[in-house]
């Protein structure tokens, strides 16, 4: 039995994320999803709260024939110790996906094999677009999982999103 972890900070879940899921789960038999930087929330880069971004991915992978678990993962202001932290939170697990060049290395001191996956449709399937998308008034939803739309409109997350860049935005005088 081999368990796969995939940390991203999901803000939001897109259809990227969940491609590679699927790619995932062909190659494990469990897939343990890590919310990075589980406690950030209310801004323009990460606007979604950690108990949203649970939903948002529990709720897409319902609809896969997977046993996976979803578990939020607060940032630590000490590198050197992050990969313990992470193995404290989640369920064990033998091998962690990840395109992130820090995550990769981290894991790799500390002895955990890493795989590197492809990129899914990368001009329009990253989260940074979606997010531009939503500030911007423009479609949004075609980049989502389903389940993912039903839970940004439940949150009212676009009309957050909105708010908080019209914050950041703000003159500080
Ligand atoms: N389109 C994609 N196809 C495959 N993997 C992806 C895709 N987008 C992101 N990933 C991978 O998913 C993991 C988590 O990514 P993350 O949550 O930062 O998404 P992102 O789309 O890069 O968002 P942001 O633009 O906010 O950084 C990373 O390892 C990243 O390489
Ligand atoms: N010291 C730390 O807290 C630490 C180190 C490496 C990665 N992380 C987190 O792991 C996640 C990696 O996800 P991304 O690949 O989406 O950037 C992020 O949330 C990032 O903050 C945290």
């Amino acid at each position: 039995m081999t368990r796969g972890f995939y940390i991203g900070r999901f803000q939001p879940y897109h259809s990227g994320h969940h491609a590679l899921v699927e790619q995932i789960a062909e190659e494990v038999d469990e897939v343990v999803v890590g919310i990075g930087s589980a406690g950030d929330s209310h801004t323009a880069r990460d606007p979604f709260t950690a108990g949203e971004r649970v939903m948002m991915i529990t709720k897409a992978l319902e609809a896969l024939d997977l046993t996976s678990y979803v578990v939020p993962i607060e940032d630590l202001n000490r590198n050197s110790v992050w990969v313990s932290h992470v193995q404290s939170m989640s369920p064990r697990f033998d091998v962690a996906y990840s395109n992130n060049p820090l995550v990769i290395q981290l894991f790799e001191e500390a002895g955990v094999e890493v795989r590197q996956s492809k990129m899914f449709n990368r001009e329009e399937l990253k989260g940074s677009e979606i997010r531009e998308r939503m500030i911007a008034g423009d479609a949004w939803e075609p980049y989502v999982p389903d389940a993912v739309v039903d839970v940004i409109h439940e949150v009212d997350g676009v009309e957050r999103i909105q708010r908080v860049n019209s914050v950041d935005d703000a003159p500080t005088e």
